[in-house]
């Protein structure tokens, strides 16, 4: 099975992600975990520099194809969603929340302040729901929960243990 976790930056993806990868147990899901932008970075899988937003542009053709041959994955990051998978997690933050998670980690307050936008606006659950299907996506709410609650709800969606909830969320009231 292949499982992608996505969102905004600042949702909380790695930290969630590396709070799995300790649980007892995730060894036995038989997922080899990828941070993708660790990947992409270590294996210069991107084709140009966006020298505005101080990030690399990922070639997502030459990232398929690095993955192609792997059938049991966890992929982690705001990309993974462009990627084949069976089921999508779409992590989801509150954009104040997340605006303060981003100014904390360092980012600029128009870095920050962009990803808030992108946020309530549903920009990655929208591409989500495009490529894979409402059947295929699970939103889960990270605003008022911690790396290892998140990791809990990603762990439920691998066993199967969780229904799909495209739409369930909304930050409307932050526009
Ligand atoms: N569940 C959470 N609650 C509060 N803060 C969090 C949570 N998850 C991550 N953070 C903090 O928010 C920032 C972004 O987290 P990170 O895991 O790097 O997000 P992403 O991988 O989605 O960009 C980090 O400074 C991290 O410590």
């Amino acid at each position: 099975m292949r499982v992608a976790v996505t969102g905004t930056p600042g949702t909380g993806k790695t930290s969630a992600v590396e709070a799995l990868e300790d649980e007892t147990g995730f060894g036995e899901s038989g997922l080899e975990v990828v941070h993708l932008n660790d990947l992409i970075r270590d294996e210069d899988l991107w084709d140009e520099r966006d020298e505005a937003r101080d990030s690399l542009v990922a070639d997502l053709d030459a990232v398929a194809e690095r993955l192609a041959d792997r059938e049991e994955l966890l992929v982690e990051s705001h990309l993974a969603h462009h990627l084949d998978a069976d089921r999508v997690v779409v992590l989801r933050c509150h954009p104040e929340e997340l605006e303060r998670r981003l100014t904390e980690r360092g980012e600029s307050d128009a870095k920050a302040a962009e990803n808030a936008e992108s946020e309530a606006l549903d920009v990655i659950l929208s591409e989500t729901v495009n490529r894979h299907g409402v059947e295929n996506v699970y939103e889960v709410e990270t605003t008022d929960r911690s790396p290892d609650e998140v990791a809990a709800a990603i762990a439920a969606v691998v066993a199967g243990d969780r229904e799909p909830s495209a739409g369930t969320v909304s930050y409307i009231d932050y526009l």
